[in-house]
């Protein structure tokens, strides 16, 4: 298999980025199977992506197929996993344990994709001093502090809407570099800061519009 190799510097496309975790979820599914060797060709037929934009994918990892058998299971995984930056854990602190921020807190599945929630904050007194799944929630109040004390670069923003932009300042002032923002709010930022938008919201619309129209 000729695959081209890119230079690191190349940034890698957003719509490849969100790829690329779904086929590790599939290659790892295969090699549960018994398999140890996947094709593109294979991994094609299981989630039904074109397998040379599968091919086309993978030649921004560092790892090259052979004709036919393709590329050997435990080192593509391994390759994807780094890749990705699931191998090593990113901390967070996350803003807000709410009903989302709750859930959150409590889902083992971050864990699996390289997120540690270090620590939460909130200013409710019934919460406060308690903590989730092992993760203490301290008072939104000792948030610098606590920057001082954990390795954290990446906050988690999960507060009511109308703060979003006041607790996003927080958090930039103490020191955070990537905010994932799970508020409607769209947030400002300086241009060194990474923001990533997530609304479960968005892909259930898209789910109702396509029901609606098979059922049409
Ligand atoms: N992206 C999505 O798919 C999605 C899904 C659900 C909710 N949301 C959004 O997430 C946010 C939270 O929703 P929710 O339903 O969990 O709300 P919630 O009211 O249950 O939780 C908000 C939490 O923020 C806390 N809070 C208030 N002021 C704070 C401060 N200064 N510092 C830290 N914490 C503070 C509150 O005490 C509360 O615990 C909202 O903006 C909502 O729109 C997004």
């Amino acid at each position: 298999m000729d695959i081209r190799m890119h230079k690191f510097s190349d940034k890698v496309p957003e719509p490849t980025l969100r790829r690329l975790p779904w086929y590790l979820s599939n290659v790892k599914l295969m090699k549960e199977r018994g398999e140890t060797y996947v094709s593109s060709t294979q991994i094609s037929k299981q989630i039904n992506i074109d397998a040379s934009q599968i091919a086309k994918d993978l030649s921004y990892v560092n790892i090259s197929g052979r004709t036919r058998v393709g590329y050997e299971i435990d080192a593509l995984i391994e390759v994807l996993e780094r890749f990705l930056g699931f191998t090593h854990m990113h901390k967070a602190f996350l803003f807000g344990v709410g009903s989302l921020g709750g859930a959150l807190l409590r889902d083992s599945g971050l864990h699996h994709f390289g997120l540690e929630i270090a620590g939460a904050f909130d200013v409710n007194p019934d919460i406060v001093g308690t903590e989730i799944n092992g993760i203490p929630i301290y008072h939104s109040d000792d948030f610098e502090q606590m920057m001082k004390k954990y390795n954290v670069n990446i906050g988690v923003l999960t507060v009511p809407i109308n703060i979003a932009q006041e607790i996003t300042d927080k958090m930039v002032s103490g020191g955070i570099k990537a905010v994932w923002n799970f508020t409607p709010f769209r947030i400002r930022v300086p241009e060194d800061i990474v923001v990533q938008n997530t609304s479960l919201y968005a892909h259930l619309a898209v789910m109702f519009n396509r029901l609606n129209v098979n059922q049409d």
